[in-house]
């Protein structure tokens, strides 16, 4: 079932560019150069209800504003955007209702009260019964450990607690979509894993839609069906992993470690290149790089001549990483 509808979705900012220095300032009081930013460039989607799906793209590319605009923080320039039937715009509070938004930034409890009152003012926020506040906290207090910093005022937890606080908070009232912004930014590998996991267990649960930006992709990986990819105010991809993986993913990397001051001629790679063109050999402090199809070449017909030629230390295989198929689609597209 649809719950989010987005059509030709647009968000324009005027920016007014100055030049610099006081003479740039006094300058521009008067004519000031009038600069339309594109940072939503007509977006359409739809989302299903209990999806998860991850929101990526580079810097500045305008996830933040899209969410904004589905969590009625912004208005639209122009285009729709429903979120659960209703223009979150023009009815914040009825959206709220139905919405968690955890930004991984910054915190929505009070800093200075012991966590749990931030937790009693919610229930009385969003008129939680009784039994349902009781039987939630207890469920998310099972998955965090709660207990063991309830009593403590938001500004003594750590990041990760606080991060854990910041989830039950956005889930208290059972929000048909969580919006989860960088939920793991600066946090340890396992804390990361514990968030995941709890994440996955809510969603098995409550059947929750979760929309995640992030820019680790161990997030993407653990826990999206379905990943979404805008660039510049344009979505550029908008599928499953495994079909960026079918596509991009045929690219094995082998590094080898040389011996010091060992020589290597890079032009034994030469014959390879007519079976893959986009073979890429690379020597830096010692460690010789191998990109490489391996559709195409075997890996043995890269590491026998590299053996022939050179003393080598030590071989590392791998396939190549998700961040870097992912770097290479913001950069020549999909
Ligand atoms: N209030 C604003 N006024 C002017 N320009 C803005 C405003 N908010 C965002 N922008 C611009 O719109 C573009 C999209 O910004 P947005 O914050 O949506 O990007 P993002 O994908 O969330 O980036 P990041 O990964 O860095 O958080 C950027 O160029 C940004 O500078």
């Amino acid at each position: 079932m649809e719950i989010i509808k987005v059509e030709h979705l647009k968000k324009d900012f005027i920016i007014y560019e100055k030049e610099p220095g006081l003479k740039g300032v006094i300058k521009s009081f008067y004519n000031a150069k009038k600069i339309i930013k594109k940072a939503v460039d007509d977006v359409s989607f739809t989302i299903n209800q209990g999806e998860i799906i991850g929101y990526i793209g580079p810097n500045g590319a305008g996830k933040s504003t899209t969410i904004k605009m589905l969590t009625g923080i912004l208005t639209p320039t122009s285009g729709e955007v429903k979120v659960d039937s209703v223009i979150p715009y023009q009815k914040r509070t009825l959206n709220a209702k139905k919405i968690g938004v955890v930004f991984g930034q910054r915190t929505q409890l009070w800093w200075d009260l012991p966590l749990i009152e931030s937790f009693t003012v919610l229930k009385e926020i969003y008129e939680i019964s009784d039994i349902d506040y009781k039987e939630r906290l207890s469920y998310f207090s099972n998955l965090f450990g709660l207990d063991e910093f309830i009593k403590q005022p938001v500004r003594q937890l750590s990041l990760g607690q606080r991060m854990k606080a910041d989830i039950v908070a956005s889930l208290l009232h059972n929000p048909k979509i969580l919006f989860l912004d960088e939920p793991t930014i600066g946090l340890d590998v396992i804390a990361k894993e514990n968030i995941r996991k709890t994440l996955k267990d809510i969603h098995d649960k409550y059947q929750t839609t979760i929309i995640l930006t992030t820019h680790d992709l161990a997030d993407i990986e653990e826990l999206c069906d379905r990943i979404m990819m805008i660039d510049q105010g344009k979505i550029i991809y908008d599928g499953s992993l495994e079909t960026i993986k079918a596509k991009f993913g045929s690219k094995k990397i082998v590094c080898f470690t040389l011996k010091a001051d060992s020589m290597m001629d890079l032009t034994v790679f030469d014959r390879l290149k007519k079976k893959d063109p986009d073979l890429i050999a690379s020597i830096e402090d010692s460690k010789l790089t191998v990109v490489f199809n391996k559709l195409k070449i075997k890996v043995g017909d890269i590491i026998t001549p590299v053996l022939a030629q050179t003393d080598v230390l030590d071989i590392d295989i791998s396939d190549d990483h998700l961040e870097n198929i992912i770097k290479a689609i913001y950069k020549n597209g999909f």
